[in-house]
């Protein structure tokens, strides 16, 4: 005789049950709003064993050529490098340095330098550093004693190396204050707030 599933529903005894599973399978398999006869039809709950297909990965931007640019070099940095950038950044903080500075100013600028002796990140410089600032001892009482006593002290590493000196009555020409519209990067001194600070 014919399996049971084979057999009209009819004639045999679990076609109701049959028919209730089909039934409970449409409701699964065709969405609600949608016809029988619609050849829309679509699964609303999807099984399946195989893990869907990963999705293509979204195109990045090209970087900016600016940072195309900036990482074109990856090696590490030379002594010579590292001693540029320091030196920019402290003639910056120089130029920029309040013609009034505050207590606290003053005693910030005494400390970079001590910090730097410190930690500046190649030994012998660090180490000369330290000489140096021990025999020319930080001069921070106003913006031009500042920047005048830090184009000294780079003249002296400048000798010990065997480098030019610079003309430290060109240091403002040299290193002037930032191009910041409204003069916004400006610090502020103890003359423009708070006078006994
Ligand atoms: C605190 C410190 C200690 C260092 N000690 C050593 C060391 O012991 N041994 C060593 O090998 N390297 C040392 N270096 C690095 C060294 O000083 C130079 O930075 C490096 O050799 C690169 O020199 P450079 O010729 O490019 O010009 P840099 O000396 O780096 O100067 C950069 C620019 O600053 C300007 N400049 C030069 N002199 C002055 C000045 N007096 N005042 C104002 N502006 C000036 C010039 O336009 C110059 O191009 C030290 C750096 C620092 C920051």
């Amino acid at each position: 005789s014919p399996p049971a599933a084979m057999a009209p529903s009819g004639s045999n005894p679990l076609g109701p049950v049959f028919q209730t599973v089909a039934a409970f399978s449409r409701r699964l398999l065709i969405a609600p709003d949608t016809a029988p006869e619609d050849h829309r039809l679509r699964p609303l709950l999807s099984l399946s064993l195989s893990p869907p297909a990963p999705a293509p990965p979204p195109l990045a931007p090209p970087p900016p050529p600016e940072v195309l640019k900036m990482d074109t070099k990856v090696a590490p940095l030379t002594k010579e490098e590292v001693g540029r950038a320091t030196w920019m950044l402290l003639h910056t903080i120089a130029a920029q340095f309040p013609d009034e500075p505050t207590r606290q100013q003053k005693r910030d600028a005494k400390e970079l330098m001590a910090l730097l002796s410190r930690i500046y990140p190649c030994k012998e410089c660090a180490e000369h550093f330290k000489e140096v600032l021990k025999a020319n001892p930080v001069q921070a009482g106003s913006q031009a004693e500042f920047s005048q006593w830090l184009c000294y002290v780079h003249n002296v590493v400048n000798r010990s190396l065997g480098k030019t000196i610079f003309p430290c009555q060109r240091v403002n020409a040299r290193w002037g204050k930032l191009d910041c519209p409204d003069r916004a990067c400006d610090l502020e001194g103890s003359n423009d707030i708070m006078p006994n600070r």
